[in-house]
């Protein structure tokens, strides 16, 4: 039987996905690959659908409008990375169609990314580059991580790597997580908490769940009142869970201390209300870019696509 694949993250495309390329064509006689180099609107997608068989999906917006206008050859969207918020997994389901997707192949490379923001907003570095650069010499003061409280919302794969990276800085660290893992927390000297205690009690604040009805705009003005004064957010999780106009305010009032985010409502960001703000850092969703992630990725989510395609057992089919 013939097969035809769609694959859309453009990082697919770098030297360290040779190997899973090579292995994607030869298992398929089709693979298109994304031509526009950004994710692929609805209809863009649906141009590239013909015919196709599996699509390992980057950051595109497979609606419920998409799936239903799909082809019926469509068996499997095999997501490359760990998020699944843009697959309407419902409408997916309703049409046979099984979605995976990547887990642990990016949590260093995002939480190392959830670290660097940290230290750069405690030290305000974005903001003494632009000054070096225009030939000013400003030594300002920042905070030190050492002795500073942690608190990880969603402690899976990413935030439990970031607790203990912030556990050898000398933090304290604190988590609130529903299906709390209380080996790992206890073997790393992690506190549990409910929500509400970790904003009020953290200097830093770190967002790591996935979005979804239950965690939208989970951070909004009334959290963020219970916030530390001078707290600093970061959220390399999705735009959504954050939200970004009350974020803005809380910044210019001088609520929040900082803000450090790679992931946003609408992306790219062109026009924010977060734009222009001291100590507001940005990057532009590339917590997943590393050539390890990139990587890890690209392998497993070509032999998910593979192994669904094949009727093989594949461990990372989230609607079975
Ligand atoms: N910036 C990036 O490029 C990038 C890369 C990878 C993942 N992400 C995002 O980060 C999210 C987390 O990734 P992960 O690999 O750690 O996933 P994961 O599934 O390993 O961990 C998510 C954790 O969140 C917890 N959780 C779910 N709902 C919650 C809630 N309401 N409150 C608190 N905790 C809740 C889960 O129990 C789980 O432990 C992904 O869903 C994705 O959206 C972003
Ligand atoms: O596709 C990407 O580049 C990032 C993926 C990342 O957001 C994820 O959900 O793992």
């Amino acid at each position: 039987m013939s097969m035809k694949i769609l694959v859309t993250p453009t990082s697919f495309l770098k030297p360290e996905n040779a190997a899973a390329k090579a292995k994607l064509e030869l298992f398929a006689d089709e693979v298109v690959y994304n031509d526009l180099g950004r994710p692929l609107q609805a209809d863009e997608i649906l141009e590239r659908l013909d015919g196709v068989d599996g699509y390992v999906a980057g950051l595109d917006y497979i609606t419920a409008d998409v799936l239903e206008k799909a082809p019926a050859s469509l068996k499997v969207i095999s997501r490359y990375g760990a998020g699944v918020d843009r697959v309407d997994m419902a409408a997916a389901t309703a049409k046979g169609i099984k979605v995976t997707n990547t887990p642990g192949t990016n949590s260093v490379a995002v939480c190392e990314l959830a670290f660097a923001l940290m230290l750069c907003a405690a030290r305000n570095v974005p903001k003494l580059h632009t000054a070096v650069e225009k030939g000013e010499w400003p030594r300002s003061q920042g905070i030190e991580l050492r002795g500073k409280t942690l608190g990880i919302v969603g402690m899976g794969a990413i935030g439990k790597n970031l607790a203990i990276r912030a556990k050898a800085f000398g933090m304290t660290v604190n988590a609130y997580d529903p299906y709390f893992d209380e080996a790992f927390a206890k073997e790393n000297g992690i506190g549990r908490l409910e929500l509400d205690e970790v904003l009020t009690t953290s200097d830093f604040i770190s967002l790591h769940v996935p979005l979804n009805d239950s965690t939208r705009h989970m951070i909004d003005a009334e959290k963020i009142a219970e916030m530390k004064d001078g707290a600093i957010v970061i959220n390399t999780a999705r735009g959504g869970i954050i939200d970004e106009q009350a974020a803005a305010e809380a910044v210019k009032s001088g609520k929040l201390g900082g803000l450090g985010l790679d992931a946003f409502e609408q992306e790219p960001l062109i026009d924010s209300p977060l734009k222009g703000l001291d100590n507001v850092i940005f990057t532009p969703h590339t917590g997943a870019h590393t050539a390890e992630a990139v990587s890890g990725m690209g392998s497993m989510a070509v032999d998910n696509v593979i192994a669904v395609l094949s009727g093989k057992e594949c461990p990372h089919v989230l609607n079975k």
